[in-house]
């Protein structure tokens, strides 16, 4: 029998949709242990707005894992600083927030848990409550101490990395650098080999510009940078680059069918498509960290908090995929 993985899943933003989705995955059956950071006082009240069972024990990181039972989390205890109210906003638990997500981190480093998957967090409150934070990608990465790291959305038939993330679009071009294009595409490659058994993966890779700088007529960068780093990176890497492509045509099935991953340039130019085509049994996941981190692909839903209307197919799918990367990890 295979032992049962540790799983520790971050609830979020205390106002949006992260503790319902939590409570509502409690509710089926899994085959791995779910541990969740988050206020216990916050999960019961939530389950009993929400009208389902839920029992709480407080983690024991002497207890072998055990297999998820339904309606019970194990929780790794973090208090809030104000009483949460679902679709309101308030800075004042933005520390609770960072706390659970440096308790994963802490978790996850030392190897107590098989992998974090995190429930949403607002960027924008954290930062008000003047916590510099850009989102989960960057916030473990640093925390790693790793330079770079990659992030990348999967569905069923199409997975989309970013060569640039969380950044303001005006800040993209000068972004876009032949090192960072390097340490992207090598993580890239890395962990396509190794999380996904593709021995040599296919990418490809979008222009930044429209129809990728038409010959240097709508920008320079492709000319500039990345077709040279491509060219570079084809002498010394396993794996096969096509492009750059004109983003607007990239994703189209004939092309998609060929390829393992889609590189973006930016945010919104490849996460639209993903989202459109997936959105709701979609994963985020970061790639090039020490340990799994994976994520929903959607934000905290504030518009739709405390209705009872928060869909979990993406937290079930990320749970799955999460599950199956843990597998492919340790047959590695
Ligand atoms: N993993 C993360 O932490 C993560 C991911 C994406 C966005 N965010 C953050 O979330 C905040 C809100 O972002 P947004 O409004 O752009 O996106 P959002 O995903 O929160 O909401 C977009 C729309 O989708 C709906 N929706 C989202 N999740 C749903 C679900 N599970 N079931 C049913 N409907 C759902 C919402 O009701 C809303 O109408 C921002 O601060 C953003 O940065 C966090
Ligand atoms: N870019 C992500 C998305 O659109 O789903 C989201 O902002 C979350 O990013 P982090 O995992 O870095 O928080």
């Amino acid at each position: 029998m295979i032992k049962p993985a540790r799983i520790l899943i971050t609830a979020g933003e205390p106002a949006g949709i992260g503790p319902e989705i939590v409570i509502k995955l409690a509710q089926l059956e899994h085959s791995d242990q779910l541990l969740v950071c988050a206020s216990p006082t916050l999960l019961k009240e939530t389950a009993q707005q929400l009208q389902l069972p839920l029992t709480l024990s407080e983690f024991d990181p002497a207890q072998a894992p055990s297999a998820h039972q339904k309606a019970h989390l194990w929780v790794v205890p973090v208090e809030l600083q104000a009483p949460a109210v679902a679709g309101s906003l308030n800075q004042a638990n933005s520390a609770y927030v960072i706390k659970t997500l440096k308790i994963a981190h802490q978790l996850a480093s030392e190897n107590r848990v098989d992998a974090i998957l995190t429930g949403p967090v607002h960027k924008g409150i954290i930062n008000q409550a003047g916590l510099s934070f850009t989102g989960h990608t960057e916030f473990f990465a640093e925390k790693s101490q790793v330079s770079k790291v990659v992030m990348m959305l999967a569905t069923e038939g199409l997975r989309v990395a970013l060569a640039t993330t969380h950044l303001p679009l005006k800040a993209v071009p000068d972004a876009i650098t032949p090192q960072l294009l390097n340490q992207v595409i090598r993580i890239l490659i890395q962990d396509l080999q190794s999380k996904f058994a593709l021995e040599r993966p296919k990418i490809l890779v979008c222009g930044l510009n429209p129809h990728a700088g038409e010959d240097g007529h709508l920008g320079s960068e492709e000319i500039e940078t990345i077709i040279p780093t491509l060219e570079r990176l084809r002498a010394e890497v396993n794996a096969e680059l096509i492009g750059p492509v004109p983003a607007d045509t990239a994703f189209q099935p004939k092309f998609l069918q060929q390829v393992d991953t889609v590189l973006a340039m930016y945010h919104d130019q490849g996460l639209p498509t993903l989202k459109y085509k997936g959105f709701g049994k979609a994963i985020n996941l970061t790639l090039g960290l020490p340990y799994i981190r994976t994520s929903v692909d959607h934000g905290t839903g504030l518009d739709i908090a405390g209705k009872n209307l928060a869909d979990i197919g993406s937290m079930q799918y990320a749970l799955q995929f999460t599950q199956q990367l843990i597998r492919n990890s340790k047959s590695n």
